[in-house]
């Protein structure tokens, strides 16, 4: 297990879900981490502010940092780099893992809708890189590991789904292109994809149904993996679209949290998911 000690990590849309748990994971192997999401302010549906993760990251004596960031707006993409060369100097991996989700198909998802997923799904992806790279640079390089939507390429997630995953499928072809370009400065650039859904509090919202959550994970697995790109050498493991479970067994991981559905019920239970063939 490698320590994370003295590292510095940004994570965008961290005040929960996967972002959280990523959060979580890498402060518990010692790194310090940079909350950052689009609000300071509890959302009105969902729980979780950059405040109460970086509380909990604070409470077991790791440095957090909470930082209100728009991935959408230039200006706020360059204060939050400024913010962070001040605070730590230093910078050894961002997550792009700010989201917006909406899963409708193309005559359902209005035009302002699509703006808003390919802005800070995929153009923000470009922003953050920008912004962050000369400090990266100069910290001798580090990670990039970007979110992807299931890879599940069941037709249903273009013909149901078409629009969100559009904008995902765009920045994974980001990901290949930036890591041939930053591969000189010695810094590595993944993707990150869930084999299966993971259910966070806003999947279950933006969902309002069971059919997603047949075979669904917690957001532990996307930590467990994010943790375990982070710690391989940035000449070993870049360039490549990673699923979270074949990446994991790649490391010998083959226990993995099961989010289990209740049909007929809004509630959700987790279990342990043993090895699957
Ligand atoms: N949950 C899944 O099944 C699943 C599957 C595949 C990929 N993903 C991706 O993983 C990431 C996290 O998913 P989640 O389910 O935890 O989502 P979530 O909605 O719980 O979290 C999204 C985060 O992004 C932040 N955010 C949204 N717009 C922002 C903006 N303009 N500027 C800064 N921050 C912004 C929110 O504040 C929040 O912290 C997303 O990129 C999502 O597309 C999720």
């Amino acid at each position: 297990m490698l320590n994370l000690e003295g590292k510095v990590y940004v994570i965008t849309g961290a005040s929960r879900g996967i972002g959280r748990a990523m959060a979580m994971k890498l402060a518990s192997h010692g790194a310090a981490v940079v909350v950052a999401a689009k609000s300071d302010k509890p959302h009105p549906k969902l729980p979780g502010t950059i405040h109460s993760v970086c509380d909990e990251i604070l409470a077991t004596g790791q440095r957090a940092l909470p930082l209100q960031l728009d991935v959408r707006q230039e200006a706020s993409v360059q204060q939050m780099a400024e913010r962070v060369e001040a605070e730590f100097g230093r910078l050894d991996g961002l997550i792009n893992n700010a989201g917006a989700i909406r899963l409708t198909n193309v005559e359902c998802t209005p035009v302002r809708k699509y703006d808003l997923m390919f802005q800070v799904n995929n153009r923000a992806v470009l922003l953050c890189a920008q912004a962050l790279l000369p400090l990266m640079r100069r910290s001798g390089g580090g990670h990039i590991l970007n979110l992807s939507p299931p890879i599940n390429l069941d037709p249903k997630w273009f013909k149901d789904y078409g629009p969100y995953t559009t904008t995902k499928y765009g920045m994974s072809m980001l990901t290949l292109g930036m890591a041939e370009e930053f591969r000189g400065d010695n810094i590595a650039v993944n993707s990150l994809w869930p084999k299966t859904t993971i259910a966070t509090d806003a999947v279950k919202y933006e969902a309002g149904g069971e059919q997603l959550f047949a075979v669904s994970r917690t957001p532990q697995i996307m930590a467990d993996a994010a943790y375990t790109i982070l710690s391989q050498p940035t000449t070993q493991l870049s360039g490549e679209l990673l699923v979270d479970e074949d990446l994991l067994r790649r490391f010998g991981q083959t226990q993995f949290d099961h989010y289990a559905y209740q049909p007929g019920t809004t509630e959700f239970f987790t279990d342990l998911f043993l090895d699957r063939p």
